[in-house]
């Protein structure tokens, strides 16, 4: 039976679709809107040009009276949503149906979320057929539920939509209340005889007050590059909602943010350092930032780390303050580690053995009560938790692997590696020292390597991201500050030069690959200082057996050896020289600034002469190089068999090959041989043992044999 409110008529919807099946607190059902008064849209005539633009807008249908039924369920995924005892509880999404060519069948399985339109155009055109399982679980909870969300899922599973179209949506559906509430106000003033012209420049004075913009939404990451990337996905979203996005983040030029604030933007995604700065400058936009009615975090457990992001406190003291607007506020929380839980440190843990008085008190954290932790300090309430992550914390499509090695042999397997698989590669260090020592000496041996590193330029930093993502054999060498979040596309391997320091580390860097259901490969490099850590590692990830070795040609390394030392040489001879050059340009500097004269001690003369005799051996060891360089270093032709370690044969005599092999079909080959390997050695065991059996049951049997002779010749 249909239904009137307000001049909408509504009609129950039958639905037997896997929305009832749905965790929706509050949802009785959904009411579809059959027909509605179509007097009360203002008689304004149809701009024309809108007209053009979106033939199906609200315009049109105004053209086309009574005769159509305008919004269906089925057709545009417009829901009525109606919480019991509560018709002005309604929420419903009632944008503009767009008239796109999008193949419905395709987008059905976004059906049951109430997206609106305009978002699932942008979506069908980024070829989003349906939602990854992190979406499909948290999007009707946060959309039609609008409750809060703690969502935990592997890296490069879409989290970044999951909290980002529910923002999306829901700024849609407050941007037409608004619009509606104001032409309300409108059609009273008319009938109250106020002039058009006055309220329209009342409008349109407050459209150009970029103040009173409303700021709607706020998403906070732990790094810049991910701030950029993050507001590139909404906008993409947002594509066809008319809904502003802006990112504000330090290393930016101030002027450039405060005029990009002055568009009024309704969401800002930001890094928690700048954008608590420019609040406390009294930036006019951000001083809403009390009532916003979206806040997403991104990366929450780096951002809530100890230590880290104290303008993140202030900030949540700051937006927490007023408990209505708190109230009123929808939150996301996100993050791969969310709910990962490390095992006490050691001194903790002795610590514990040793005072039995105390000891009940140092207990490890469990993955509830670190959930528990972030909605306070967030200040969430009732939130829906969502964990897909895997036991395993890593992607399912993610293959990983070690090498073991000594610290100085650490350059040679990374040059190694390069030369033999080629492709898009990420190389993490634990330090900036690490990734600047690399970078010159892969450079040197003509990898172009690129950097990207926390005492960088902003602006070289996206630079160098930038670069990585067009070349598809391009190498970036980085920091932590690269593993989170970063969304590069076919990003082949990931190697861990040094093993992280962090179990949360290590799946966030090696995230970076094996995103989105493609195939990747992570590779530790594991000296003997470090196996400590990489045992915890392999602890807290719940792994029962070590990583497998990624397989390695011992007799290729030679040729390694030879490049990877030489450029070292070189790179050494160069510092002297380069360090010499700085300290006499600075002191000639310094000098002609007091004009004097500077006469060469001893000491300086020895320094320049040292120099000089390391700048033309470093000639010498360059032209050696470079001529290295310029032969081949692996032999082509290689067949992919894994020769063993005595197998000493000159690579260079081996035939030429044109195809490389890719380090996770080696990686593959390896453990099938090695698998192989393993049956043959039990088999051989078995039939050792049956042997060893079989010559006992015989001489058993000659024994009795003998015996029973012997007992016969006595009688
Ligand atoms: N429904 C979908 N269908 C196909 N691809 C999708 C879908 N949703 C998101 N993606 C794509 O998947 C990739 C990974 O998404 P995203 O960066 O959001 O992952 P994430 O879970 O946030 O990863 P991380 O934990 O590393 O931050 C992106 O390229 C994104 O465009």
């Amino acid at each position: 039976m249909a239904k009137e409110i307000k001049g909408v008529l509504w009609k129950p919807v039958e639905f037997e679709g896997p929305i009832l099946n749905k965790d929706l607190e509050g949802l009785v059902g959904f009411e579809e809107c059959i027909d509605y008064n179509l007097t009360r849209i203002p008689s304004k005539k149809p701009n024309k040009r809108k007209l053009e633009k979106g033939k199906e807008d609200s315009v049109t249908i105004k053209k086309k009276k009574n005769k159509v039924k305008v919004i269906k369920v089925s057709d545009d995924n417009n829901f009525m949503l109606s919480k019991r005892g509560s018709t002005n509880n309604v929420l419903t999404s009632t944008s503009n149906p767009i008239n796109s060519n999008l193949n419905e069948s395709k987008l059905i399985e976004w059906s049951s979320f109430g997206i609106p339109q305009s978002i699932l155009k942008a979506l069908a055109e980024q070829g989003f057929q349906k939602p990854t399982k992190i979406q499909e679980l948290t999007l009707p909870s946060a959309i039609l539920g609008r409750r809060d969300i703690l969502g935990a899922a592997e890296t490069g599973s879409g989290k970044t939509l999951a909290f980002g179209i529910p923002i999306v949506t829901g700024i849609i559906k407050l941007k037409e209340k608004l619009k509606s509430r104001i032409d309300h106000r409108k059609e009273i003033n008319v009938d109250n005889k106020i002039g058009d012209y006055d309220l329209q420049n009342n409008y349109k004075r407050k459209k150009f007050n970029y103040s009173e913009k409303p700021l709607y939404a706020l998403i906070l990451t732990p790094t810049r590059e991910l701030a950029v990337q993050v507001k590139n996905h909404l906008v993409s979203a947002a594509k066809y909602a008319d809904i502003q996005v802006a990112v504000v983040l330090g290393g930016m030029a101030a002027v450039k943010q405060e005029r990009i604030l002055s568009k009024g933007p309704e969401i800002v995604v930001a890094t928690p350092g700048r954008l608590w700065e420019l609040i406390q400058e009294g930036n006019p936009h951000l001083s809403q930032v009390d009532a916003i009615r979206f806040l997403a975090i991104d990366e929450t457990d780096r951002m809530l780390e100890k230590g880290h992001f104290r303008e993140l406190h202030d900030l949540l003291e700051r937006i927490n303050f007023d408990e209505d607007k708190r109230k009123k506020r929808q939150n996301f929380v996100f993050s791969a580690t969310l709910t990962l839980t490390h095992e006490l440190p050691s001194y903790l843990a002795v610590k514990k053995k040793m005072n039995l008085k105390n000891s009940k008190k140092i207990l490890n954290m469990t993955s509830e009560q670190k959930l528990q932790k972030i909605i306070e300090i967030l200040g969430v309430t009732d939130p829906k938790i969502v964990d897909v992550t895997l036991t395993k914390c890593t992607a399912e499509s993610l293959s990983e692997c070690r090498i073991s090695c000594n610290i100085d042999e650490k350059d040679f397997y990374v040059y190694y590696f390069l030369q033999k698989h080629p492709g898009r590669t990420l190389i993490f260090c634990n330090s900036i020292g690490c990734v600047k020592r690399l970078t010159t000496l892969l450079g040197l041996l003509s990898c172009n390597p690129l950097a990207l590193h926390a005492s960088m330029q902003q602006r070289q930093r996206l630079k160098n991201l930038e670069r990585f993502r067009d070349n598809e054999f391009a190498i970036l060498i980085a920091t932590d500050v690269a593993a989170r979040g970063l969304d590069i596309p076919s990003v082949q391997h990931v190697l861990h030069y040094q093993t992280p320091r962090t179990t949360e580390s290590y799946v966030h860097r090696s995230g970076r690959t094996a995103r989105a259901s493609k195939e990747g490969i992570t590779i530790l490099l594991v000296e003997p200082s470090e196996l400590q850590n990489y045992l915890k590692l392999c602890r807290t990830l719940g792994k029962p057996e070590d990583l497998p070795v990624f397989p390695v040609q011992t007799n290729l390394l030679n040729a390694v050896k030879h490049r990877v030392n030489l450029a070292r040489q070189l790179d050494k001879l160069e510092l002297v020289v380069r360090k010499n050059k700085n300290q006499s340009g600075w002191l000639q500097k310094a000098a002609e600034s007091m004009d004097i004269l500077i006469e060469d001690n001893e000491a300086s003369q020895q320094e320049r002469k040292e120099a000089e005799k390391c700048k033309k051996i470093a000639e010498v060891k360059r032209k050696a190089l470079a001529s290295m360089l310029a032969k081949p270093l692996f032999p082509k032709g290689f067949t992919g068999k894994y020769p063993l370690s005595d197998e000493t044969v000159n690579p260079l005599l081996k035939p030429l090959d044109t195809k490389a092999e890719t380090a996770i079909d080696a990686l593959k080959k390896s453990l099938e041989n090695s698998q192989v390997l393993r049956r043959k050695a039990k088999w051989l065991f078995k039939r050792k043992v049956s042997n060893v059996t079989i010559n006992l049951q015989e001489k058993l049997n000659v024994m009795r044999k003998k015996q029973n002779k012997k007992s016969k010749n006595n009688m």
